[in-house]
């Protein structure tokens, strides 16, 4: 005798973990690159949610590596301490008094927070900044002023290296690396203040991530904004590096950093509403076609 959904209503939960069974096969030992935006952590429940997908990845037999930011955080701090703080080409201009705050908010604060949340499921996350192990490297950023000329924002670096070797150490020792984008200096002695889609974006390159997320605030790249919300849902390599200089704000690091991913070995890269809870989940092992999906220009089918 057959039993229906209708009568059995469990059915229903183990449909579900059937229809994910071809992408924890896909899946499977991959290494994925979740960059979880200071804008997305909105309230607790929502980042307990985060640490919770994030603990679910890792026990389906993936390799999940955690980059954050903390923007807003970071604002806050700064409010407090009585330093002013305002944005250049979207990036954060960083006096040396700014940048300790930076680093102790960014590294004692939502990083320590993040992995407090993922380890009050085992043992599993661990904690480092750009500058542990020179996994993130950076020399001075000199953005373009509009007459072309080097616009000075102080402590905030451009990435010149990442040395994967102590965060795959760490994921060959079955950990979720959770990692602050600061950054050491190759040419002095300073730490940088390093833009956070950026480092998720190289971090994941050297990694050779199967995969890049971003997190965010938004349902991913609108194709109008601000004056609609209609969501670009797959995007080329050449299709976005051509829509590129036409964004705004935030957008532009993410989609840059979408860029460079799968231009550099990234098998896809996806920008998310982190205000959702589990889309994490939604995105790793559903038919849900959610946010802005970037392909490289040959798609790869072998990943
Ligand atoms: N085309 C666009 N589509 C969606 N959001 C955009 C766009 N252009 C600019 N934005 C802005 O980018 C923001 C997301 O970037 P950001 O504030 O840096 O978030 P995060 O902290 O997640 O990195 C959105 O809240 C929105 O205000
Ligand atoms: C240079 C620069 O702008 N650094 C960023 C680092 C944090 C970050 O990028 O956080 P979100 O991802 O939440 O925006 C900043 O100081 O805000």
């Amino acid at each position: 005798m057959r039993i229906s959904t209708q009568e059995h209503p469990a059915l229903v939960k183990a449909q579900s973990v059937m229809d994910a069974l071809p992408w924890l096969n896909r899946h499977q030992g991959k290494i994925c690159v979740i960059k979880f935006g200071g804008n997305a952590m909105i309230d607790d429940e929502l980042k307990a949610a985060f640490a919770h997908d994030i603990v679910f990845l890792r026990h389906a037999g993936l390799k999940p590596v955690v980059v954050h930011g903390g923007g807003p955080q970071i604002s806050k701090a700064l409010k407090l301490h009585d330093i002013e703080s305002e944005f250049k080409a979207g990036l954060r201009v960083t006096s040396p008094e700014a940048m300790n705050v930076v680093r102790m908010v960014l590294a004692g604060q939502v990083q320590r927070e993040l992995v407090g949340l993922i380890n009050q499921h085992g043992p599993l996350a661990v904690g480092l900044t750009g500058e542990d192990a020179d996994t993130i490297t950076a020399v001075k950023h000199w953005p373009e002023g509009e007459e072309g000329e080097k616009v000075d924002i102080g402590r905030v670096g451009e990435i010149a290296g990442v040395n994967a070797g102590a965060v795959e150490a760490l994921l060959a020792d079955g950990r979720i690396p959770v990692i602050s984008p600061v950054a050491r200096s190759v040419d002095d002695d300073y730490v940088y203040n390093v833009n956070a889609d950026t480092a998720a974006a190289a971090v994941a390159a050297a990694l050779n991530a199967h995969t890049l997320v971003f997190l965010t605030d938004v349902e991913g790249l609108y194709a109008d904004w601000p004056d609609s919300d209609e969501v670009i849902s797959r995007l080329s390599a050449s299709e976005l590096e051509k829509i590129l200089p036409e964004l705004a704000d935030g957008m532009v690091p993410k989609m840059a950093g979408c860029l460079h991913a799968v231009r550099n070995g990234v098998g896809s890269a996806r920008v998310i509403d982190g205000r959702v809870q589990h889309s994490v989940l939604l995105e790793m092992f559903t038919r849900e076609e959610i946010g802005t999906l970037v392909m490289p220009d040959i798609e790869d089918d072998l990943r």
